[in-house]
């Protein structure tokens, strides 16, 4: 291990000598730990990355101001519609993608490493439950889905079939997510087919380019973003992991949306029959505001432009049928080849620009005293997954539709949006709605007819295990003109009626 001394003088060239301000107090443990950390911060790309920070949040906020006239929407020959594509070719998709889900060519890649500061909890977004009648945390929606669709497509193709795993969590997510996972057993799926993989941390930088030390031992480090995704993969060797394995897709997404179909069958097959290298799922903006990035074009090029560096009257902005003219929400979601992967970490990934994002940081004062900022005071530099796009060969976007497929967890409870009781509706009221189609009745206490419209609350409680059904699928042979007492529960066991 390098010495004080060595350290002091790499950080004195880069004009960060002050994390070491107190490491004469320290006792030998939290100073060798402090001494470690800070011989791994390469000294010039520390240099860089703190100049960069400062410089990048000394210029104006917002979009850059000819963002508005550059912006178009996709082209609508890039843009696939489950909503306005024919029951044929909707077939004809979700066949396919079978199809390369049978051929094991297909992966699911969480990125997980977000800290869930909106949410409020101090643990991995997918260790959260929503308060669901099975007391299932996201983590094992997530796996269960696998599962299934892993049965699915083997059945169709009399094969038995692997959909692998990977979760890219961060130095916050990994070890809680590894012990959750271990917890229970991997939710039966084969851990060798679940990979666990860890992206890089940066340093969080004042605005007058200082990296902050959030304990007299310890430096504020932040997740690169979701774009580091990126490093990641090449630090990991996780391309190689998915050739070794035969894997040519790669279904991308975000650990909150409680109605995420991994490895989506539809998605994969269209973004496989268009001859597409990257693909993005995207449900129409429902208002303005709506803190989604937008998939669209800037001059030409697809890109997502990000709900933070949209202003408000480009949001708000209307097409001739009166809907918004950007309505493409990202939703997270994304489809790329293994090739387009290969390609990017391998030569575009430098050409990613970092965002900027301001955050309140807590920080040790000069005295030593630990303060908790009551304005912002850190800079976080974030690459953002999506920015890839630009580089595609062929990009296309998908559209499904939100109740089906989208509601995330961003927010507790406090918030009006996106939170654990919005999450929760939005599952148990696409099962209800899928109970009510497959020929399910549900009655009250008292024996009468629930009535059949759903409301805010759906009118009956009925959670279905994504190991029944995946998307609405095979439901009949259990709840065909059967009539039940909410609340109920359809797992592999069957229907069984809860308690009161
Ligand atoms: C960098 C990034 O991926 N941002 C995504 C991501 O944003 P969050 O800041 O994680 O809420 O999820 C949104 C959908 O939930 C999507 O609309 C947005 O574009």
């Amino acid at each position: 291990m390098a010495s004080e001394q060595d350290v002091r003088a790499r950080l004195q060239r880069v004009g960060q000598e002050h994390l070491l301000r107190f490491c004469a107090e320290l006792a030998p443990g939290p100073r060798a730990a402090l001494l470690a950390e800070l011989e791994s911060l390469e000294p010039e790309a520390l240099r860089e990355h703190c100049q960069r920070a400062a410089a990048a949040c000394a210029r104006p906020p917002g979009p850059p101001p000819d963002l508005a006239t550059r912006l178009r929407p996709l082209p609508p020959e890039r843009v696939g519609s489950v909503s306005r594509s024919d029951s044929e070719r909707r077939r004809l998709w979700e066949e396919e993608g079978f199809r390369q889900i049978a051929l094991n060519k297909v992966a699911v890649l969480l990125l997980a490493g977000g800290q869930g500061t909106r949410l409020g909890v101090a643990y991995p977004k997918g260790m959260y439950q929503v308060g669901l009648p099975s007391r299932k945390t996201l983590y094992q929606l997530q796996a269960e889905r696998i599962r299934r669709v892993q049965q699915l497509a083997g059945e169709r193709h009399g094969v038995r079939c692997t959909v692998p795993w990977y979760v890219m969590t961060s130095e916050f997510t990994l070890g809680p997510t590894a012990e959750f996972f271990k917890q229970h057993d991997f939710f039966h799926l084969d851990p060798d087919n679940v990979v666990l993989f860890e992206q890089r941390m940066l340093p969080v930088v004042t605005f007058d380019g200082k990296a902050i030390l959030e304990r007299k031992d310890k430096v504020a480090m932040a997740p690169d973003g979701n774009g580091g995704l990126y490093c990641a993969l090449a630090d990991h060797q996780i391309l190689e992991d998915m050739e070794r394995r035969g894997v040519e897709f790669v279904h991308v997404y975000c650990v909150d949306n409680i109605l995420v179909r991994l490895a989506d069958p539809a998605f994969v097959g269209f973004c496989v029959l268009q001859g597409a290298d990257c693909g993005a799922k995207v449900v129409e903006k429902a208002y303005p505001e709506e803190p989604v990035g937008v998939v669209c074009q800037v001059d030409g090029v697809p890109q997502v432009v990000e709900y933070s560096e949209i202003s408000p009257e480009t949001a708000g902005l209307r097409a001739p049928d009166g809907g918004l003219l950007y309505r493409a929400g990202n939703i997270c979601n994304h489809f790329f080849t293994r090739r387009f992967l290969r390609e990017v970490t391998g030569k575009f990934e430098p050409l990613l620009k970092p965002h900027v994002a301001v955050k309140k940081v807590p920080y040790v004062d000069d005295e030593g005293n630990l303060v908790k900022p009551l304005t912002p005071n850190g800079i976080k530099m974030e690459k953002f997954v999506f920015d890839v796009f630009q580089f595609a060969e062929k990009f296309v976007a998908f559209e499904v539709l939100r109740d089906e497929e989208f509601s995330p967890l961003k927010n507790a409870d406090s918030a009006d949006r996106d939170t654990p009781t919005t999450a929760r509706r939005a599952l148990l009221a696409q099962h209800y709605r899928w109970a009510l189609q497959a020929g399910a009745r549900f009655l009250d206490a008292h024996g009468a007819r629930r009535p059949e419209l759903p409301g805010e609350e759906p009118p009956a409680v009925c959670e279905i295990s994504p190991l029944v059904s995946y998307s609405g699928e095979g439901l009949e042979a259990y709840l065909q003109g059967r009539e039940f007492q909410s609340p109920v529960i359809l797992d592999e066991s069957g229907v069984r009626a809860l308690g009161p």
